[in-house]
């Protein structure tokens, strides 16, 4: 049996869709306040976004905190690059730049 890769299947993740976000919970049901803030960020952006749930895969929820080495969730990729987590988000989207890194995306 091959073992896992859990670094690469996050690199495909990242890099195949061009908004990513890891969470707890999901878009519709978050189970983490940080990560509803979050989602509530991507959705007044108009993001078109997918998102991974943590809490679904515990390999994935310590894989993510080492691919970035960023130790919590929410995160935020784009185009395959770490934004960062909610509070990262909250600057970026008062200052606009979360809405212009969004809708380069489009
Ligand atoms: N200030 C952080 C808040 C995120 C946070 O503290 N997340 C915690 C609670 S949801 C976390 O991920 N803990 C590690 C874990 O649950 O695996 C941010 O900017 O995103």
């Amino acid at each position: 049996m091959s073992e896992r890769n859990v670094q690469q299947e996050i690199h495909d993740t990242v890099t195949a869709n061009p908004v990513v976000l890891y969470m707890k919970g999901s878009a519709s049901f978050p189970m983490c306040g940080f990560s509803a803030a979050a989602v509530q960020l991507l959705k007044n952006c108009g993001a078109q976004f997918v998102t991974v749930n943590v809490l679904e895969d515990q390999d994935i929820r310590q894989g993510i905190k080492d691919y970035a080495n960023w130790p919590t969730i929410p995160q935020l990729y784009i185009q395959g690059e770490f934004i960062g987590g909610s509070d990262i988000m909250k600057e970026l989207y008062a200052n606009g730049e979360l809405q212009k890194q969004i809708d380069a995306t489009k």
